[in-house]
């Protein structure tokens, strides 16, 4: 994947606008990094992204645009990082990636138990999921996403409930993947987490995008961190642009 191009996206529920006219042009090589408080339409954002939900407007992967017809072919080339439904709560993890392989249409390129060992979930492949820790469970997630070698990255809180050693892996697997090629999209509230790993900050707001910026850029204006960035922008200080 080279661009992801989102050309005035909207989504309505009802008489609720909760995406207004997004554009955007994502770059390959890259993390991005999705603010914004809490409604702004980070995770509708992210469905839309994904083919999850209807929208109006284009979303372009390189030549190709996202339609309803093609959006399953479009999903074996992303890993989704969002909460689990409720439904999995019965299922083991064994089960788990078999209902996410067979969704994908793909087969794992490794075995189970190593890609657990991987994002550093030590358990047994028969552990049901409401057995899993807040923690254990964002790393089953990780492992899911990035199973079927996607070239889109979406991670919706990614770093809820690790510790600091699953947040230190995140990080590094973020890391890496973003050098093959890939596109990274992350949505947190932690700031400090995003700080050290994200080149673009993209800032939703009521459901607009507020602002876009390079981190390069911002650190050349001295604004290192994306707290100060976020303070800046609601005081309306238009340096920070
Ligand atoms: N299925 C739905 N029906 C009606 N409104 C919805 C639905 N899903 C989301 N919304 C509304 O859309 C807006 C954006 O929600 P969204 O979950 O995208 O925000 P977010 O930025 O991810 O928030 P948070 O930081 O709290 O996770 C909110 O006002 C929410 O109430």
């Amino acid at each position: 994947m080279k661009t992801l191009l989102i050309e005035n996206l909207s989504k309505n529920k009802g008489a609720k606008s909760i995406l207004k006219d997004i554009n955007l042009s994502i770059e390959a090589n890259k993390i991005y990094g999705i603010i914004g408080n809490n409604g702004a339409g980070k995770t509708t954002l992210f469905k839309a992204l994904l083919g999850l939900i209807k929208y109006s407007g284009l979303i372009t992967i390189d030549d190709c645009v996202l339609k309803c017809n093609n959006s399953r072919e479009y999903l074996k080339t992303t890993g989704l990082v969002m909460p689990f439904p409720d439904y999995y709560d019965k299922l083991s993890i064994r089960e788990v990636f078999e209902e996410h392989l067979f969704y994908m249409n793909c087969k794992l390129d490794k075995d189970i138990d190593t890609i657990l060992n991987d994002v550093g979930l030590k358990t047994s492949v028969e552990t049901k999921i409401e057995e899993l820790s807040l923690g254990m469970k964002q790393k089953l997630n990780i492992a899911l996403a990035l199973s079927h070698n996607p070239d889109l990255l979406v991670l919706d809180e990614p770093f809820n409930g690790l510790d600091r050693k699953g947040i230190t892996m995140l990080k590094s697997i973020i890391i890496a993947f973003k050098k093959q090629d890939k596109v990274v999209l992350i949505s947190s509230h932690s700031f400090g987490e995003l700080d050290d790993i994200i080149d673009e900050v993209i800032v939703l707001d009521n459901g607009e995008v507020l602002a876009t910026d390079s981190i390069q850029v911002l650190r050349q204006k001295a604004i290192n961190s994306l707290e100060d960035y976020y303070s800046l922008l609601w005081k309306g200080d238009r340096n920070a642009k």
